[in-house]
């Protein structure tokens, strides 16, 4: 049933002469949901009880917030770096908040943000040494690329060098959607009230978008890249829904400050984890940016790709 990728048809094969405890964090998923992340780009996950309880507690605080004034929530958390810290409106679509690190660590909405941040960081954590290991790779790079990210930072200091985030989004009733795309990062957890969340069924032909159940994971760009597309990256959308919808999303990216050493990928030589995370971004658009800047990014795509099949024809 899952003929490509091909991340770990041969790669399930245990040692049975190795005695040594296992490296890393414990296995958390079975091999028939490792085929199915590396295949679909996704997967429904099961989340434990706890971490349930602060995505709960978490979203209800997250409402209160959202209630607030604009001007309340811009004076709490202003927007940097375009839109990916603090808060950011966009107009008849859905407005949300981004975590990079606390900015009122005593605060009930960053208390909860933190100790989600801390289990949903361990619990893709685990998934990523699973695909390791069903790829027969060491497990050796996820230090180093997961350097900073698995807690949320107490302050801004390396706010470049980390680009995790978690964000919490209100969407409006009948407007609010994020047109199809990939993500940027690792791993991409999200947990959505209610419907609208939907991801790009392979099983299907042609490949269709169909509604995701539940909490789900989809793998990010630069993990496919790391992992040389033995894992494909999960196409995903929210679409409109006349009740609005709100969502908590956490993505893991890669920390940017290391070397990235490419044998733990079945590759040789080493990478710069920046170099690789900004040729993975290439020229993608923010599709959670506001309309027009989206439209320009959009066109400015547009003319790149013109501008390169001039050249790619002009060279034939
Ligand atoms: O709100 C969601 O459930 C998903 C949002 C999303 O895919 C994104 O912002 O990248
Ligand atoms: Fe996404």
């Amino acid at each position: 049933m899952y003929a490509t990728p091909s991340l770990l048809s041969s790669s399930m094969v245990h040692n049975e002469t190795s005695y040594e405890p296992p490296a890393g964090p414990p296995p958390l998923l079975a091999p028939d949901e490792i085929r199915h992340l590396a295949f679909q780009g996704w997967l429904p996950v099961t989340l434990p009880h706890e971490l349930l309880q602060t995505l709960d507690a978490l979203s209800q605080a997250a409402g209160l917030f959202f209630d607030q004034s604009p001007e309340v929530k811009c004076r709490l958390y202003p927007a940097s770096n375009g839109t990916e810290n603090g808060f950011y409106q966009v107009e008849c679509e859905k407005e949300y908040l981004t975590f990079r690190h606390h900015v009122h660590p005593d605060s009930v909405l960053e208390h909860h943000a933190s100790e989600a941040w801390q289990s949903i960081g361990a619990f893709l954590h685990r998934m990523l040494c699973d695909l390791s290991r069903a790829g027969s790779y060491s497990l050796s790079a996820w230090p180093k690329l997961l350097d900073g990210a698995l807690e949320m930072a107490a302050d801004a200091t390396r706010l470049q060098d980390t680009p995790t985030l978690m964000r919490l989004f209100r969407y409006y009733p009948t407007s609010g959607f994020a047109a199809s795309h990939v993500d940027l990062g690792l791993l991409t957890l999200c947990i959505g009230s209610g419907q609208g969340l939907q991801v790009l069924d392979r099983t299907l032909t042609p490949p269709q978008f169909i509604d995701a159940e539940g909490a789900v994971v989809v793998v990010g760009d630069t993990l496919r890249s790391l992992m040389r597309n033995q894992v494909r990256a999960g196409a995903h959308r929210v679409v409109e829904n006349p009740h609005g919808r709100s969502s908590i999303i956490f993505a893991l990216r890669p920390c940017l400050s290391h070397d990235i050493d490419l044998a733990s990928f079945g590759g040789c030589g080493t990478a710069n984890a920046n170099e690789v995370y900004v040729s993975v971004k290439g020229n993608k658009y923010n599709i959670n940016a506001t309309k027009d800047i989206r439209e320009k990014q959009q066109q400015a795509q547009r003319e790149k790709k013109s501008i390169s099949d001039a050249t790619r024809f002009s060279s034939v």
